[in-house]
């Protein structure tokens, strides 16, 4: 008897915490129609982290994610939870035997149901009694216990979100699939409820699955990010790695706005209309793109090498966008500084570059380069 209680009070301590599963995609491809939608994506969400799959629309993150979740079978490849494959040649566990739970795009809830009747909704293998307990555990964890009994309509998107979270982790789910989780929500509240979340997440301890294409979404949610392009898998890192290593000249672009230079490689320089780089490593004569982030165009009134002559000015708020014709470029260099830092109605100005803003990717290549780059005047 009295160890039954201890039981019971020591669940309801833990009530939501989920034993995080490890998800393993191998070599998974996909198509519809003939066309092939992933093409071979190897990637691992160990557990408990947060892996945010990234990528522009129609790049197949929402495929990848019914894949694991078992609403999808794959062409060929598997899937595995803890080293266990649930879908491959010879294996098919269906969605409700996966342990995997699932937050999409509208995350709708029942309206003629009451708050904890929609968080209860999973626990279909306990009592009503137990059922009910710990979907109050699971409210009480999102802080909207108080909401229990009332029906969704009656709660802001925000809080509807909350509820549609503690719904997917009420099952306690060893992996939580999120696709675009944060999308039907007002800016100003987005930022907010996405860190309750990765608040809850942690606490929960849960391995979490986040689909986005919004970088800046996935460098404040992921401890790693995985970049999707046309079904293929282009880089996986720390947002760090992405910012600052961008494996070509997409990724690049993906973190952060760029102005692109092609250029070839001359006695390990790269001249560009921004100055020349340096590409000491790479073959004479071998095609590069080069980015530069615009947040690493200097533009002031006297200092800088390149002369420029501003065409157009953009008041951001706490910065300007400002694009600028430059000698040896045809398209204008855009910059992005703080705001007010020049004089109104400048015309003439000059630019200096950053060489950290400056990357060199050798084109048409799947290795990129990513050496020390400098501006050298
Ligand atoms: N049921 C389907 N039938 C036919 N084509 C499909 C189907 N589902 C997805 N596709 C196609 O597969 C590709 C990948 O789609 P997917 O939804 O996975 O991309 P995504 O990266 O999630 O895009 P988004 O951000 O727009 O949701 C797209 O070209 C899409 O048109």
């Amino acid at each position: 008897m009295s160890v039954q209680t201890t039981q019971s009070d020591k669940s309801r301590r833990t009530a939501g915490v989920t034993f995080a599963a490890r998800l393993s995609f191998e070599d998974i491809r996909h198509g519809y129609h003939g066309r092939e939608t992933l093409r071979g994506v190897s990637l691992t969400a160990e557990a408990g982290e947060v892996l945010c799959l990234l990528g522009p629309s129609g790049s197949g993150k929402t495929t990848l994610l019914r894949i694991a979740a078992g609403i999808e079978a794959q062409s060929s490849g598997r899937v595995l939870l803890n080293g266990r494959a649930v879908a491959g040649p010879d294996v098919f566990v269906p969605p409700e035997q996966r342990g995997i739970g699932l937050m999409f795009q509208d995350f709708a809830l029942f309206p003629h149901m009451s708050v904890v009747e929609n968080v209860r909704f999973g626990l279909t293998a306990m009592s009503a009694r137990e059922a009910r307990a710990e979907a109050m555990a699971a409210l009480e964890r999102v802080g909207l216990d108080h909401y229990a009994d009332k029906f969704p309509h009656v709660l802001s998107g925000g809080e509807q979100q909350r509820v549609a979270l503690a719904r997917a982790l009420a099952p306690r789910p060893g992996v939580l699939l999120m696709d675009e989780p944060f999308s039907g929500l007002d800016s100003r509240l987005k930022d907010t409820i996405r860190a309750d979340t990765l608040a809850i997440l942690r606490e929960t301890r849960a391995t979490a699955v986040v689909v986005t294409h919004d970088a800046e979404e996935a460098m404040r949610m992921a401890d790693r990010i995985a970049l999707l392009r046309d079904g293929k898998l282009v880089q996986v890192g720390t947002s760090d790695d992405l910012y600052r290593r961008p494996g070509d000249i997409f990724a690049a672009s993906f973190f952060s706005e760029i102005n692109e230079f092609s250029s070839v490689v001359r006695n390990g320089r790269v001249e560009t209309p921004l100055g020349v780089a340096d590409a000491a490593g790479l073959a004479d004569g071998r095609a590069v793109a080069v980015a530069v982030r615009l947040s690493g165009v200097n533009v002031s009134v006297e200092r800088g090498v390149i002369p420029a002559r501003i065409v157009s000015r953009r008041f951001l708020g706490v910065v300007e966008l400002l694009e600028l014709a430059i000698p040896g470029s045809e398209r204008p260099v855009r910059a992005r500084i703080r705001a007010d830092m020049l004089p109104t109605g400048l015309r003439d100005a000059r630019i200096s570059v950053d060489p950290q803003d400056i990357l060199v990717f050798e084109k048409d290549s799947e290795t990129p380069y990513i050496g020390e780059t400098k501006i050298m005047e």
